[in-house]
């Protein structure tokens, strides 16, 4: 019997960010090894035109859940999704909904936060700092409250190189900055954020670090404890391989390279690629919550959760085994036949990005106005290569994390719990989960039928003639001018000429003699 699944049952437990990317999977989780759990209190925003209501069933009707739904048949029944806003005074969650949570709540895992890296500094201190200080606060108020989980990234600290697992300084208290927030106006926050930021690259990495401070500073009696996870990627095992359903981190370039859209991406093949599955964040998330729980540690203890230093892959090799599943797995309609490659310096980065992405896009563009059509692709194409610009600082450096309260937590677990709850990265095998994520990015992000395989072979095989034709085009436009300007041209294309006439006649006459 799973020590962890059973501390779960009977508890009440409340999630901030649980319609996100991580937050489906951790709730996914839970239900489906406890569903013997008491409520899955959802702190949720209405969105897009749906109600709470409307966006609860949606995350509960997908394929994510379908296990669950076996194990635990009145899982909509355990969901209390509760109105709330982060961005708001109080949460702007209603007198009675408040008084239930905190009269009830035992276990929070907090991971709503906006992980947009350019996102304005106001808005991204509000939801990565003044709102953790606000649920530590709500926290203090829970007389049932057993542990408070804190989900922060390894990219916190990404101004060092070696990170341990401690909560590190910020050169402005991070009071001072929620104060500033109030009274200066939008104009000179846009001024000063770049001395803010300092040598943090943007400011969601500065403002988790912030976050992770006020957690430390205000965390008062409470049990509490950081995860830290690398760049979260698609399911490893659990509830099955590949699903993902945003475009955050590699999923939207893998969208974009195997479109053909992307064709050249500044990175360093040698830097390590510390990509982790979210299935295995979630194990180590709820391994966490007990432990935290049950053996209540002194000190707030902090977790990375990566892979580099167990189990190392680097950008080199996953650039390489991405392309090489478009083959078999191709998805549909694509612009151009997948082919990216890294460049390494600023020229080169330019020259491809006119080459291979502005210029095609252009082309393309104007092909669409000719026919009648809407131009499109110039402004997909500068869209890609904000975004690239965005990511390049993560995958030109590598960082070394210490992982030794992850180490000692596995270590704790009993072997049931290190099967179930599993966070041991050294068992991935990372050819087969490239397949499977790229498979799920097609599945699951794309919605692309796999029936459909035949087709988008075909289709690929079409780009690459058509690539052929033009590439020959091109040569005989640039040969026909070169030898109308050149004389050394023109020697060199009539001694080719001569020589081809020359090696015709000769196999003419032999082939004659022999018969
Ligand atoms: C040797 C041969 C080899 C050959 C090799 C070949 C290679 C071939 C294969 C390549 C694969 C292997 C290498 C992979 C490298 C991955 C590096 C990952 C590093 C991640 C580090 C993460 C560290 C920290 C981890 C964390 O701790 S947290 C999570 C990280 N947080 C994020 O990843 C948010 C990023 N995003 C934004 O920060 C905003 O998105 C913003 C970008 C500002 C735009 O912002 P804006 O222009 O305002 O526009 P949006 O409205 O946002 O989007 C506008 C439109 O772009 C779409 N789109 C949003 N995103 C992305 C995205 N990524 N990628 C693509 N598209 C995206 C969106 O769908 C919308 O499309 P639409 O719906 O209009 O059609
Ligand atoms: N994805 C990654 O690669 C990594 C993520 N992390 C951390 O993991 C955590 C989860 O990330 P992830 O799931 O990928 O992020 P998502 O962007 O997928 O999810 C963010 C969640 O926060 C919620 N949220 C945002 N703003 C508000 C608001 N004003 N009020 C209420 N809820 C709000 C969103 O709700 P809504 O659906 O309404 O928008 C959503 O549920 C974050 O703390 C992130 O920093 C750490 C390392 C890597």
């Amino acid at each position: 019997m799973s020590m962890i699944a059973a501390f779960y049952g009977g508890k009440a437990i409340l999630i901030t960010g649980a319609t996100g990317f991580m937050g489906k999977v951790l709730m996914e989780k839970l239900f489906r090894t406890s569903p013997d759990l008491k409520v899955v209190y959802i702190l949720v925003r209405p969105k897009q035109g749906q109600t709470l209501q409307q966006r609860v069933f949606q995350i509960l009707d997908s394929k994510l859940f379908e296990k669950v739904k076996e194990v635990c048949p009145n899982v909509h029944e355990k969901i209390r999704a509760i109105s709330a806003d982060l961005n708001q005074n109080d949460f702007a969650i209603s007198k009675e909904d408040m008084k239930e949570l905190l009269s009830h709540t035992n276990i929070i895992f907090h991971c709503a936060a906006t992980v947009r890296f350019d996102d304005h500094l106001r808005h991204a201190v509000q939801l990565n700092v003044t709102a953790t200080q606000q649920l530590l606060l709500m926290a203090s108020q829970m007389p049932k409250l057993e542990a408070f989980i804190h989900i922060s990234t390894a990219f916190s600290n990404c101004n060092l190189k070696h990170i341990d697992e401690v909560v590190y300084p910020c050169p402005v208290e991070p009071k001072k900055i929620i104060d500033s927030m109030e009274w200066l106006d939008d104009a000179i926050i846009d001024e000063i954020t770049p001395k803010l930021i300092g040598d943090w690259p943007n400011t969601y990495t500065y403002t988790k670090a912030l976050g992770e401070v006020v957690v430390q500073q205000e965390g008062g009696n409470l049990n509490i404890a950081i995860i830290r996870p690398s760049i979260m990627g698609a399911t490893w095992q659990e509830p099955f391989p590949g699903w993902v359903d945003n475009l955050n981190g590699p999923s939207g370039l893998i969208i974009a390279a195997g479109k053909g859209f992307l064709r050249s991406i500044r990175a360093t093949p040698m830097a390590v690629a510390d990509l982790i599955p979210a299935d295995t964040v979630v194990n180590l998330t709820l391994a966490v919550g007990w432990y935290t729980a049950v053996h209540r540690p002194k000190s707030t203890l902090v977790y990375h959760c990566t892979s580099g230093n167990l189990n190392p892959c680097n950008w080199g090799k996953m650039g390489l085994q991405v392309l090489a599943t478009f083959e078999k797995i191709p998805f549909e309609r694509a612009f151009r036949r997948p082919n990216a490659d890294f460049t390494t310096n600023n020229i080169t980065t330019h020259y491809w990005n006119a080459v291979s992405h502005r210029a095609p896009a252009i082309i393309y563009d104007f092909y669409l106005r000719l026919t009648g059509r809407k131009p499109r692709m110039t402004k997909l194409m500068n869209r890609l290569l904000r975004t690239l610009s965005m990511l390049e600082y993560f995958v030109n450096r590598s960082w070394e994390w210490s992982t030794y309260n992850t180490e000692m937590l596995m270590s704790e677990l009993s072997p049931e719990d290190q099967r179930v709850f599993n966070f041991d990265v050294r068992q991935l095998n990372w050819l087969e989960y490239i397949e499977n994520y790229v498979l799920g990015v097609k599945k699951y992000l794309l919605k692309e039928d796999m029936a459909g395989i035949p087709e988008a072979k075909q289709h690929l095989k079409r780009l690459r003639n058509i690539h052929y034709l033009f590439n020959t085009a091109l040569f005989l436009i640039a040969w026909r001018l070169l030898i109308a300007r050149s004389q050394v041209a023109r020697n060199v294309w009539f001694f080719i000429v001569s020589f081809c006439y020359k090696f015709l006649s000769y196999f003419r006459a032999s082939s004659t003699l022999n018969v």
